[in-house]
């Protein structure tokens, strides 16, 4: 693994994808311990507004704050440890890691910002482990637009528009994908029985730790600790 081309990679294009960075037992260990905390039918959590207007329908988890020790593993990986510093320097922290439970005909989710774009030191960087392949028949491939870290805030437009720069990303058990959080993304609904994978969210030195309070839809900005519409993108 050549750390400092995937990181210069990664601040060219706002992403990078490893397929095989984790191995399968870890994997399967990982998605069992989902699986059985989520059961079969999980409520789901966000209000009505949320839903209608994002089109984002994701259940989240935070393992480790419940003890799950077994999620410390990745966090602890010498290998991550060294690319996410290779990306972000010195000095960065990690936020917190989050399991994304997606159940059949789920609409995945709308294209967005992790983060406000306005000050390009202030990000998260999203470390997504996939303990289960991703695929056309499953859905729920991630997209991406490549370079859009470097451009400020995402268009107004239709939120689950097909993008003519828009990359697809198909990721197995195994693959780590490192997004950086103003990288315009989405998540394709969902055909198979459910779809997971689990965030490593991190930030640069100096980044509050409640960076990811806000999401940059095409059509709202969205506060999820009071679940408000801080801006109404649609009347820009
Ligand atoms: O689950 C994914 O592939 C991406 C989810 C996402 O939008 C994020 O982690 O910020
Ligand atoms: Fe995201």
């Amino acid at each position: 693994m050549n750390i400092e081309l995937l990181a210069k990679q990664f601040w060219e294009q706002g992403y990078i994808s490893i397929d095989g960075f984790f191995e399968n037992a870890l994997m399967d260990n990982y998605q069992t311990q989902i699986i059985e905390h989520f059961g079969d039918d999980p409520e789901f959590q966000h209000n009505e507004e949320f839903l209608k207007k994002s089109n984002t329908d994701v259940i989240p988890w935070f393992p480790q704050k419940e003890g799950k020790d077994q999620f410390d593993i990745v966090e602890k990986d010498q290998r991550f440890i060294a690319l996410t510093e290779a990306i972000l320097g010195s000095g960065w922290c990690s936020l917190y890691s989050m399991v994304m439970f997606s159940k059949k005909g789920s609409q995945g989710q709308a294209w967005h910002q992790d983060c406000p774009p306005e000050d390009k030191q202030q990000f998260n960087l999203n470390r997504l482990v996939y303990t289960m392949d991703i695929d056309e028949n499953t859905g729920g491939q991630t997209l991406v637009v490549p370079g859009t870290h470097k451009g400020g805030a995402i268009s107004v437009g239709d939120v689950n528009e097909e993008l003519p720069e828009q990359c697809v990303l198909s990721p197995k058990k195994g693959t780590l994908v490192l997004l950086h959080g103003h990288t315009w993304h989405r998540v394709l609904p969902i055909n198979s029985t459910y779809r997971v994978s689990t965030n490593y969210r991190c930030c640069p030195a100096n980044t509050p730790s409640n960076i990811t309070d806000t999401c940059v839809y095409r059509n709202m900005r969205y506060h999820f600790p009071t679940s408000t519409v801080t801006k109404d993108r649609t009347i820009e």
